[in-house]
């Protein structure tokens, strides 16, 4: 299948380690969502990824994993995202466990599969966070900064921010975005709406829905049906 990250404006994200039943998976992999990610920052293993692969593998649409642990590390996604966290003050979460992992797969990767996201976490509550020691009291300026650094520097093709579990600063991500010129600006936290992911989506390319999958379905359903007329560089 080929995948073209460009063009998604929504996308949902599913969590290895938390339950969701067929007749719930097949809801979301027939909503008409751009693609499924998988991941999450705690308690993925390679089992609960194979198996959740599996499921989502009998619909049509892409399906990334978000890598988030070497152990975890499974063949047969159509992409693998790397995230690389720009504003961890642990270097485990910016180069260390991507060196060991190189270690291990470099010679056997196929790198037109691999995209790094350079990932800025802003909620300083959420697992991410308090793995990575994510240095998250950021203002604008800050957070622009890390974007051009993932944009310009290192030629990353997504900038995610994330503030997984809370709604974010909306006039921020406006900001962000606006110093971006090749780097996709991918946001995610909290959106539990279609109001909220309509706000999302005005200031950012794609959108990422995640936790309220697991707590009230039908609003994330909803926030399929957001109008993305404003975006689409
Ligand atoms: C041959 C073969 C098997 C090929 C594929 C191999 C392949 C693609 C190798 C890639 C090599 C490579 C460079 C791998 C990177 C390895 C790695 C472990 C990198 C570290 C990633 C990282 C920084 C993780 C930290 C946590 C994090 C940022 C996770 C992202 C997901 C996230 C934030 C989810 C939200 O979590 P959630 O649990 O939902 O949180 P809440 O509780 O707050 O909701
Ligand atoms: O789970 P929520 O808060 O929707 O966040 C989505 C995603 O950015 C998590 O990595
Ligand atoms: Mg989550």
């Amino acid at each position: 299948m080929i995948v073209d990250i460009r063009k998604w404006k929504h996308v949902f994200k599913l969590d290895p380690d938390r339950d969701i039943s067929d007749e719930a998976l097949d809801l979301i992999c027939q909503s008409g969502t751009d693609a499924i990610m998988v991941g999450g920052s705690t308690g993925v293993t390679f089992d609960n990824t194979v198996d959740l692969m599996a499921r989502i593998r009998q619909y049509e649409l892409p399906c990334v994993l978000e890598i988030s642990s070497q152990e975890a590390i499974v063949p047969g996604f159509d992409l693998f995202f790397i995230p690389v966290v720009l504003n961890a003050e642990d270097p485990n979460w910016i180069v260390g466990q991507h060196h060991e992992a190189l270690k291990e797969y470099g010679s056997l990767l196929n790198w037109d599969e691999i995209i790094a996201e350079g990932y800025v976490i802003l909620n300083s509550e959420a697992a991410a966070a308090k793995l990575t020691k994510a240095r998250a009291n950021l203002d604008a300026k800050d957070v622009a900064a890390y974007a051009r650094m993932a944009d310009k520097l290192f030629h990353m093709p997504i900038v995610y921010l994330e503030y997984s579990g809370v709604f974010g600063d909306m006039e921020l991500v406006r900001r962000t975005r606006q110093v971006l010129e090749n780097a996709r600006l991918f946001y995610g936290g909290g959106i539990d709406s279609l109001a909220k992911a309509q706000q999302a989506a005005e200031v950012a390319d794609t959108i990422v829905v995640g936790n309220i999958i697991y707590s009230d379905l039908e609003q994330a359903l909803q926030t399929v049906n957001v109008n993305f007329d404003r975006t689409g560089r």
